[in-house]
């Protein structure tokens, strides 16, 4: 299936002179939704994954389905002020802004294998702030599967040797 075909891309959006690439166009199709999940499901096996951690909130939308799949557990990374319980912190930057990601400080089990999910990887800063609170966690990040790549912001570059799989790329 060419996935690419339902993302819709908006222009200026949410500042003038970024192009925002729109999941909901792959969301709302049931085929498209579950060809894309099921792509990240065998990459998930491939690299071993025993949790999906994904950041709010469209990492939400991504990994949920691939924990249900696995029928393993999904860590949710959330801006600050969300989770009810002890957390840890890590701050960040944006293709479009700065912010803080923070996880529950019991959320991964040393030595667990993790698979971070999210919709689109830009600069990278979002997973890389990801990574850094799975490993002050114990986790082993194993593998990070986003649907979309932007490739000329390079966040690859920001994570270094981690296998890393995308489904689209621009
Ligand atoms: O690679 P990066 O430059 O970090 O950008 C990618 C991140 O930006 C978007 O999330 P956003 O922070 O806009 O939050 P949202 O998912 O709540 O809309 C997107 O869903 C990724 O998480
Ligand atoms: N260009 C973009 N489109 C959609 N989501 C994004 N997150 C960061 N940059 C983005």
């Amino acid at each position: 299936m060419d996935l690419k075909q339902y993302v819709t891309t908006v222009e200026n959006w949410p500042k003038e002179g970024i192009t925002f690439r729109d999941i909901t166009t792959i969301m709302d199709n049931g085929p498209a939704y579950k060809y894309a999940t099921d792509q990240i499901v065998e990459y998930a096996k491939e690299v071993g994954a025993e949790i999906i951690v994904g950041p709010e909130a469209r990492g939400f939308i991504i990994g949920c389905p691939v924990a249900y799949a696995l029928e393993i557990g999904f860590a949710p990374v959330r801006k600050p002020g969300k989770l009810p319980r002890e957390v840890i912190s890590a701050d960040y930057g944006l293709e479009y802004g700065k912010d803080t990601l923070t996880m529950h400080h019991d959320a991964i089990k040393p030595g667990q294998k993790v698979l971070i999910c999210d919709d689109l990887l830009a600069t990278g800063g979002t997973v890389e702030a990801t990574v850094r609170l799975v490993e002050q966690l114990g986790g082993q990040v194993v593998g990070c599967a986003f649907l979309i790549e932007l490739l000329e912001l390079n966040g690859r570059e920001k994570l270094g040797d981690l296998n890393i799989k995308t489904l689209i790329q621009y």
